[in-house]
């Protein structure tokens, strides 16, 4: 598994939709933890905090948050409540070396996950490590109709955790699963019975590290997910792909791809994506050729906290290609796709409007 960076906390964020099977998830993560010791920060509705007293206690530290969803209100009491673990474990108070927040059924990750890049006072001590969703393998398929935060719940992911399987027939699963994938065809998928789940699956993702993984392990598109268009349709340099949608839910994912892109053109792309699709766009991620630079250039974000860093040098056998995978919500594929067909454009000296 990937490893965390010195010194700084690895933390996981345990999320799904309300009884998806989030807690079962974390006893099980806790008692067959492997030497991991964990601190757990859970987050409640309403006065009683009723997971914390559900939640084996016998490894770690509980930090409880209950004045609210974690999401929309208490960024600062996460904060607050990160910063008291850390300085309990730097006083010997406490002794752990991962930290797992269980948000809400109703939280959207979101705002947590970006609390840990754009919050100055987590970003030297706790690194986000990835982002789990525990999905009701018996509920999913009418929670995703029916509540637009499980399908946000989905895009986020890093993971995905399919709880109950139990309770649900192969192909059943097999639907659902696939469904998922189309929302989210980063994160490799799990099927549970009673929450089992082995750690070394959970933790260590790396969800947010700037390397080179576009898509995480297991999880690479196959040519029936990402179906390409009429190749008359695009300039003969640029493809564009994007799944079919069979079902039509509100989050969905695609991938752009194209050569060499240039540098400024693609910097206003992402800035554009940022300032205009906001709350939107859930993930990306995009490893890019600039045209004279031997390095990947590497991005990737989550919502309006965006990262961006040179990586490893191309292969000399490598296809300079640049990828951009964008999960979110009823993206504006045709003006995306017109912006980087214009970096990428561009990046051949012969910068313009690229036809649709
Ligand atoms: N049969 C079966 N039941 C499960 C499984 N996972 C969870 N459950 C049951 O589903 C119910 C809800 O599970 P929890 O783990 O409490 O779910 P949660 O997501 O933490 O719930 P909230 O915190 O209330 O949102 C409990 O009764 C669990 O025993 C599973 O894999 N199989």
């Amino acid at each position: 598994m990937n490893q965390p960076i010195a010194a700084a906390l690895p933390v996981t964020l345990l999320s799904g939709f309300l009884g998806a099977g989030k807690t079962t998830v974390l006893n099980e993560l806790l008692n067959r933890a492997d030497g991991v010791r964990f601190a757990v920060v859970e987050n409640e509705f309403g006065a009683v905090n009723i997971d914390s007293q559900l939640i084996s206690r016998q490894r770690g530290a509980i930090v409880e948050l209950s004045n609210g969803c974690v999401c929309c209100t208490v960024n600062a009491d996460l904060v607050r409540g990160l910063q008291d673990l850390a300085a309990q474990r730097a006083a010997g108070e406490l002794s752990f070396d991962w930290i797992l927040i269980e948000t809400t059924g109703l939280a959207d990750p979101g705002a947590v996950a970006q609390t840990f890049f754009a919050a100055s006072e987590l970003r030297a001590d706790f690194l986000l490590d990835g982002i789990v969703v525990v999905v009701d393998a018996l509920h999913a398929w009418q929670q995703l109709d029916q509540h637009p935060v499980v399908q946000r719940q989905v895009g986020f992911a890093d993971r995905l955790l399919l709880a109950k399987c139990d309770l649900v027939d192969p192909q059943a699963i097999a639907d659902l699963s696939e469904r998922l994938r189309r929302i989210n065809p980063r994160a490799p998928q799990q099927a549970l019975q009673h929450g089992r789940a082995t750690p070394g699956s959970l933790l260590g993702i790396g969800g947010f590290h700037l390397d080179a993984s576009l898509l995480a392990d297991g999880a690479s598109p196959s040519p029936v997910r990402f179906m390409p268009l009429p190749t008359q349709a695009v300039p003969a340099a640029v493809r564009w792909s994007r799944r079919p949608a069979a079902h039509d839910d509100e989050i969905s994912s695609f991938l752009l791809e194209a050569g060499e892109v240039d540098l400024e053109r693609i910097g206003t792309f992402v800035q554009s994506l940022i300032d205009q699709l906001g709350d939107d766009l859930l993930r990306y991620k995009g490893i890019l050729a600039i045209p004279g630079e031997d390095r990947k250039l590497i991005f990737q974000g989550v919502q309006r906290v965006a990262g961006f860093d040179y990586g490893e040098v191309w292969g000399s056998r490598e296809m300079r290609t640049s990828r951009i995978v964008l999960i979110g919500k009823r993206l504006p594929e045709a003006r995306l796709r017109d912006l980087f067909l214009n970096a990428a454009e561009a990046a051949k000296g012969h910068p313009g409007k690229a036809e649709q």
